[in-house]
């Protein structure tokens, strides 16, 4: 995505504009440190690029922008469930409109906060009382995070994942390490395996890792770059990359797109959160580019 096609609503400060593009709200972010532009619909950031380097987050070339379809690539906000516990599949978040909070810059880079609460759509699909705030720190480094307040007279438990499409020159010569040894796979059925401690590509991948560590590291030897994830308040890593046949079926991904991108998600999947009225959790995901 070119950020300069997007056009301009209203500037918000210095380093952000509201902006339209195709009909959804996007916030671009143009600051020193970064470029980057945000979704208000599902919360959904869609490009970050610290300055001179490559776009570290992948958009599909080509993602629809629909209200009623989550953005493929980027970081949807797979929230209150992850993948087809219920439907929608992944929740309701990434398809829901978000508001701004909050916004703050200074010369290291921008903070941009949004907001979601529940409404009469969202408790017919999930019947409680939430708020979620999601927060973007973008600078040199990326760091996203979703705090989730339960804001009912109950308990409830959630899961979900910030499902972070990161670009890769090709994933044939990518590989990822930290993300440890044990996973169920989900492309047989879910079994428990033990791997290696690297993980290398040569097919359709569809793994949640449950022991991960920090960071995980993302070795891109064609870019000659390292891309560290450091994830919080998760419990397990999600690796996806869907590979060709995949990308093939899917309407909103190139027959070869397959080859620039691989998701490393920060998931609450094993262990659903718990909160009682009034508790909060927050799930956040780093990304740090390290040049080799
Ligand atoms: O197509 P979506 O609903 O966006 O899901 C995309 C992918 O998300 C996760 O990575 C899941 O582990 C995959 O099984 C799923 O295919």
């Amino acid at each position: 995505m070119d950020l300069r096609n997007l056009s301009t609503i209203s500037v918000l400060s210095d380093a952000i504009t509201v902006c339209e593009y195709q009909g959804l709200k996007v916030l671009r972010v143009s600051h020193p440190q970064a470029e980057a532009a945000i979704s208000l619909h599902g919360g959904h950031l869609i490009c970050y690029q610290p300055t001179d380097e490559q776009a570290v987050i992948w958009l599909s070339e080509k993602a629809e922008f629909d209200h009623q379809k989550a953005i493929r690539g980027g970081i949807p906000v797979c929230w209150p469930w992850f993948g087809k516990a219920a439907a929608p599949s992944h929740g309701f978040a990434r398809l829901s409109e978000w508001h701004l909070q909050e916004h703050r810059e200074n010369e290291t880079g921008v903070m941009i906060s949004l907001r979601l609460e529940d409404s009469d759509a969202t408790r017919t699909l999930w019947p409680h009382k939430f708020q979620n705030l999601l927060t973007f720190e973008i600078g040199r480094e990326l760091r996203v995070s979703l705090t989730t307040t339960n804001t009912d007279s109950h308990h409830w438990s959630y899961s979900g994942a910030l499902h972070t499409y990161f670009t890769v020159a090709d994933i044939r010569d990518t590989l990822i390490s930290g993300m440890g040894k044990h996973f169920l796979d989900s492309t047989q059925g879910n079994i428990a395996c033990e791997g290696e401690k690297e993980l290398h590509f040569s097919g359709e991948t569809d793994r949640v890792y449950t022991s991960p560590k920090n960071p995980i590291t993302i070795h891109d030897r064609r870019h000659q770059r390292q891309v560290q994830v450091s994830n919080e308040g998760h419990d397990s890593a999600v690796i996806w990359n869907p590979w060709q046949a995949l990308s093939t079926s899917m309407t909103d991904m190139a027959d070869t797109s397959f080859e620039t991108m691989v998701c490393v998600e920060a998931a609450i999947h094993e262990f659903p959160v718990e909160l009682a009225p009034g508790q909060s959790h927050t799930l956040s995901t780093q990304v740090r580019v390290q040049r080799n």
